[in-house]
């Protein structure tokens, strides 16, 4: 059992995380040292664990080392493993490139997740990540108290449920401290819920809206990335646009979501390290 280990606490657009950095794999990481890590009176506090391990070194990337030498290896709050997590990635390549890790070439710094290889570009304080191609699939409902609300499906790696609020509901008057009621046959590997408001026009972008998002095994986030992603792709969509360009308000900030000529998809906001230190594993436990 370890007793110290090294951690860094870092956001984008206050989506919070623990990294830690374990090169060659060896941390013995559980659900309850995530737990433990991520809780805010008793541990560091965050909204997951980013573990920097190098792909080739743990077997759910293995087969991405040849093209990516960094694994993040990410899980929610409460120990559970997500596929995917669009400000994790930022903030992942903000870790690397701090400390030396890996220098982002002409295409990005290419980052394997468990959905795949995605390509952060370091432009200052604005980290964007090329995204996989949001899949937009069913519509379904989500309930929160006594509401439900249309919502549509779309997979960006991990799950999302994109719901527009209309007929006067107020995005903030939305009691998110308990999950959303939803299809749990169509989600059968639980959701993520996105709420979503139009915002006024901003220019230079074709849309813009203020989301909230209650996330699968972390709760209500102040952000989400992928969260942003879905919610892009639903508002892009919407207006008939096959490209372009929505501003997402989140309630840590604004994350720009881009789908260019190319119909790349892209993920921009900020990404800060704000502090580092070691744990004492055993008082964690306490
Ligand atoms: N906050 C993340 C998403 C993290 C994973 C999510 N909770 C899940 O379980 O799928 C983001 O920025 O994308």
């Amino acid at each position: 059992m370890m007793d110290r280990v090294f951690y860094t606490k870092g956001h984008g657009t206050s989506n919070d995380f623990v990294i830690l950095p374990d090169p060659d794999g060896e941390l013995e990481l559980t659900p309850a040292l995530v737990a433990a890590l991520c809780d805010r009176r008793r541990g560091i506090g965050g909204d997951g664990v980013l573990r920097v391990v190098r792909a080739a070194k743990h077997p759910s990337s293995v087969e991405l080392a040849a093209d990516a030498e960094w694994f993040m290896d990410y899980w929610n709050s409460d120990g559970s493993i997500a596929e995917m997590c669009g400000n994790g990635v930022r903030v992942f390549a903000r870790y690397l490139v701090e400390n030396g890790l890996a220098t982002p070439g002409p295409a990005g710094l290419p980052v394997a997740t468990r959905a795949g290889i995605m390509h952060a570009v370091v432009q200052g304080d604005i980290i964007s990540v090329r995204m996989t191609t949001p899949r937009v699939y069913a519509a379904s409902t989500a309930t929160v108290g006594a509401l439900t609300v249309p919502g549509i499906a779309v997979d960006c790696g991990n799950p999302h449920l994109v719901c527009g609020l209309h007929d006067g509901v107020a995005l903030g008057g939305l009691d998110l401290t308990t999950a959303p009621v939803v299809d749990k046959a169509l989600f059968g590997a639980g959701v993520n819920v996105e709420f979503v408001e139009p915002a006024g026009d901003l220019e230079g972008r074709d849309r813009h809206v203020t989301m909230r998002v209650h996330e699968r095994g972390s709760g209500e986030t102040m952000s989400c990335g992928t969260g942003a992603l879905a919610v892009g792709a639903v508002a892009l969509r919407e207006a008939g646009l096959t490209s372009g360009s929505v501003a997402v308000d989140v309630l840590g900030g604004r994350l720009v979501i881009t789908c260019d000529d190319e119909g790349a998809w892209w993920l921009a906001g900020p990404a800060v390290l704000v502090a580092s230190g070691e744990v004492d594993v055993a008082a964690l436990a306490l």
